[in-house]
């Protein structure tokens, strides 16, 4: 087990694992962060089920801070919350006050050295940190910092080394937050924060408010979590999200906020992803739910996208709402086509090579007394490389379906995400070089349709009203906040930089194909070719 004292929380001793199977496509996660303030009740425990409800953002590492006001134990360790923690351990770690975090990495690989909470110790005052975000001026920061390479790989430690810069300065500072103060508004990109000192709670969200955070009150304390659920879990009543820019304290006097940052910086544009496929259904955004947003896309892909078939089938689990919708406006009966193996989460990974083909059957099995002679409507959220579509299409025609009308409740996703998704370069995602025509005819369907970006804001905006405003990049691109000319994941890894070929918009009368993103969907088509041989 990954259990440390705060003492050699940065040595990395433990065995590394490598990136995740970079043959796994389908869209990462965004990592979770939660923190909870309650005297006399055990915060472990309560951390632990927070990142349970937190697991589907991130299932690479998971890590937990407490404190027992006097010093902090940092416990992190590779893998699922399951894996990371056992009771034993949890009855051990007794405190006040803790943080926890599920990562999907997108700056630093997957490797326990880069696992969350980061923690340091500096001029006599301890403290953790867990972000979901990703920061665009990493490299920047590291830089002006005097920050030597290798020193630190990922963003979240270039900002607990940042942190530890202002803390460690004579005179300068005498709380975590003054320091914070300083540190924060020259962040650039994506970040939920969760950070503690001995004493001290501490959320902070970007003044974009990319990912999401919010505010949640217990009998006797206070928690903080990336979605709601994590309240529910641990029987704490939501009070509300954290606006975008704000920084809210908590300790024995309860919460206060403030705003670190410049005014004309705030401006609220939260991942319309997180509605479409990130967040638990059962989470709140917005003031919105985002089951009833996502049942409002199907109708309005129903009312869209219209077609004559004999059932409406979703994708599960994240298509199943939107087919709920769809079947619904279009009075054509809803029926289950597929079934999951609950057991596989969202980072599915293949084995090895040969069984890669046979993943998206060990992942969904169609259902064939459901589908035999029908002509089926198959809902998803999203394609971002199509491997799982076109296997599941190829599936559902073998076991009868005798047409299969593809409708997707969001559009072509063309952009990459540099704000906390890990999605890959234009040259892998699907729909960054093909017409819509070319991507039917990939996949195999007989007809494919994407809900349009109006009918998908008004989806979410008929499951409540209040505050909007969304990042839509990766289906536009165009970028709330700018990407530097190259950013990439291994950014402080000593790694060839990607091109992030991120700036412009997408013109769609001219499709220009980069010698290496053809050469990328020609290799693809050419391996599709093949296992349609085998
Ligand atoms: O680009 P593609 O290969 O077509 O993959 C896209 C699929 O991946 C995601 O589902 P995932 O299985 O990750 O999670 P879910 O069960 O929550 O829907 C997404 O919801 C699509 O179904
Ligand atoms: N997906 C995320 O939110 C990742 C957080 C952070 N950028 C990391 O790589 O650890
Ligand atoms: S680029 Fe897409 S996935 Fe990334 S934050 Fe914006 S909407 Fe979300
Ligand atoms: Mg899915």
């Amino acid at each position: 087990m990954g259990d440390v004292d705060a003492s050699d929380a940065d040595e990395p001793h433990h065995p590394e694992v490598d990136d995740v199977d970079p043959e796994d496509d389908t869209p990462k996660e965004a990592c979770g962060v939660f923190g909870v303030y309650a005297p006399g009740q055990p915060v472990a425990h309560l951390t632990y089920l927070g990142l349970f409800a937190l697991q589907h953002r991130g299932q690479e590492s998971a890590g937990m801070a407490v404190s027992d006001g006097e010093s902090i134990t940092v416990i992190k360790e590779m893998g699922l919350v399951a894996n990371a923690f056992d009771e034993r351990m949890l009855v051990a770690l007794s405190g006040h006050l803790a943080i926890g975090h599920v990562r999907y990495s997108t700056t630093g690989s997957s490797v326990w050295r880069n696992s969350q909470p980061s923690y340091r110790d500096v001029g006599g005052i301890g403290f953790a940190l867990g972000h979901n975000g990703n920061l665009v001026n990493t490299r920047q920061l590291a830089d002006e910092a005097g920050m030597l390479p290798g020193a630190v790989a990922s963003d979240t430690d270039v900002i607990a080394e940042l942190l530890s810069i202002e803390l460690g300065r004579e005179g300068a500072h005498a709380s975590l937050e003054s320091a914070l103060m300083e540190v924060v508004p020259r962040l650039e990109g994506a970040f939920s924060l969760t950070l503690q000192d001995a004493d001290h709670l501490i959320g902070v969200r970007d003044p974009n408010g990319f990912r999401p955070l919010c505010l949640g009150r217990l009998d006797n304390g206070w928690v903080l979590a990336s979605e709601s659920p994590a309240l529910d879990i641990i029987g704490a009543v939501f009070i509300r999200e954290l606006d975008p820019g704000e920084m809210v304290v908590i300790d024995a006097d309860g919460p206060r906020s403030s705003f670190p940052f410049a005014a004309e910086r705030t401006d609220p544009t939260l991942c319309i992803f997180e509605f479409v496929y990130f967040s638990r259904p059962d989470s709140r955004l917005y003031g919105r739910s985002v089951h009833q947003a996502r049942i409002h896309m199907g109708e309005q892909l129903a009312e869209q996208m219209p077609v004559d078939a004999d059932m409406v089938m979703g994708v599960p689990e994240s298509g199943l709402p939107a087919a709920e919708g769809y079947s619904r406006r279009s009075g054509i009966p809803y029926g289950q086509g597929l079934v999951k193996n609950r057991y596989i989460g969202r980072t599915f990974i293949a084995p090895s090579q040969e069984l890669r083909a046979q993943a998206v059957r060990m992942k969904l099995n169609p259902l064939r007394e459901n589908i035999e002679g029908k002509r089926v409507v198959v809902i998803d959220d999203s394609i971002v490389r199509g491997t799982t579509t076109r296997a599941m299409i190829k599936m559902l025609r073998e076991a009868g379906a005798t047409e299969v009308h593809m409708r997707v409740s969001s559009p072509p996703y063309r952009w990459p995400c540099f704000y906390g998704m890990d999605t890959g370069t234009r040259g892998e995602l699907l729909a960054a070089n093909l017409s819509v025509e070319e991507i039917r005819d990939f996949l195999g369907a007989d007809t494919l349709a994407y809900l349009s970006l109006d009918r998908l804001v008004s989806a979410i905006d008929q499951a409540g009203t209040g505050q909007a405003g969304f990042c839509d990049a990766c289906l536009t691109g165009s970028y709330p906040v700018e990407i530097p000319v190259s950013l990439g994941k291994g950014v402080l890894e000593g790694e060839l930089l990607v091109p992030s070929d991120a700036r412009g918009r997408i013109d769609d009368g001219v499709r220009v194909l980069p010698v290496d993103e053809a050469a990328a969907i020609g290799a693809r088509r050419a391996e599709a070719e093949a296992e349609d041989r085998s």
